[in-house]
């Protein structure tokens, strides 16, 4: 089998190089992501994880062309990023659906708006019905496609976004904290799916996560971010294979990795200073 820097050599799925990224104008202005260099093989899964705000969104949202940069390169299939367009689709924290439609209705959606755009046929139309039935599928969904999202759970209005992100087969799907605000059983479930999902479809995905063990469990690679400014601190390979399964969390290995990245965000993440700055602000005040 290729190694990872042969597999990108062939097929540099997504290319950063040299990103610098600014919030703000004038004397309110911030640098979110500073010389940022990142390759993302075809078919990689890649979860980034770091401290609240060391730029993970920022990244993800400028891969997705939802933010614009001002220095450096994102391309995507050799293509300059400008802007948003249907080779990245982007799954949020917030399920984003639209309540007065249908699961069904939903995840057909967009793609009908594409079928606007570019004028298809009604064979395409047909095609499209059975990739929205297979994913509906795919995701557990069939029992409530015709349900509203009011009346879905939370994992199960985010397994309809994913569909919905799916359903113009992206060749990079990007998913900011997409379980974030799914119970903890919940989230196991879903991390089983998206990694049936990714095998299946075998989509490029980068997967943004506050939660080391997710971000091991999903990855095949883990970047650590570092904050002011935003960067990359180290890149971690995951030496798991495809066949992953809840018991793997338990293994020594697993929680040597995740205490040895926990450790690595502490260091950068400029807590532990902060903690002992304010231990030596009380013990002056008290004195
Ligand atoms: N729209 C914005 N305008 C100005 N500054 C912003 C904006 N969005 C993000 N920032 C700043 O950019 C930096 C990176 O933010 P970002 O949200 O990307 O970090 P993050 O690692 O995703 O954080 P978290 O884990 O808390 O979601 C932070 O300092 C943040 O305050």
């Amino acid at each position: 089998m290729a190694q990872r820097a042969e597999l990108i050599a062939m097929t540099p799925k997504i290319h950063i190089a040299g990103l610098n990224k600014y919030y703000g104008q004038g004397h309110r202005r911030t640098q979110a992501l500073r010389n940022v260099d990142l390759e993302i093989a075809a078919g990689e899964f890649v979860t980034l994880v770091g401290a609240s705000g060391c730029g993970k969104s920022t990244l993800l949202r400028t891969i997705g062309g939802l933010e614009e940069y001002e220095e450096g390169d994102i391309a995507c299939n050799g293509n300059i990023v400008d802007g948003p367009g249907p080779d990245r689709a982007m799954v949020f924290q917030s399920y984003s659906l639209y309540p007065w439609l249908t699961v069904t209705e939903n995840i057909r959606f967009c793609r009908k708006l594409e079928f606007h755009r570019r004028n298809l046929t009604s064979t395409d139309v047909e095609i499209a019905s059975g990739r929205a039935d297979a994913l509906i599928a795919l995701m557990g969904l069939s029992h409530v496609a015709d349900a509203y999202p009011a009346e879905l759970s939370g994992g199960m209005q985010q397994r309809v976004a994913i569909a919905r992100a799916l359903m113009v087969r992206p060749d990079v799907l990007l998913m900011d904290e997409p379980f974030g605000a799914l119970d903890a059983q919940t989230r196991e479930v879903m991390h089983d799916l998206i990694r049936h999902v990714y095998l299946l479809e075998k989509t490029t995905v980068v997967f943004v996560t506050h939660d080391v063990e997710e971000a091991i469990y999903l990855g095949q690679r883990v970047v650590v971010m570092a904050p002011h400014p935003g960067h990359i601190d180290s890149i971690v390979e995951v030496p798991f294979g495809a066949g992953r399964d809840q018991d793997l969390k338990l293994s020594s290995e697993f929680t040597a990795l995740k205490r040895r990245i926990l450790e690595r965000i502490r260091e950068t993440s400029g807590v532990r200073t902060d903690l002992k700055q304010l231990e030596k602000l009380t013990r002056t005040n008290q004195a």
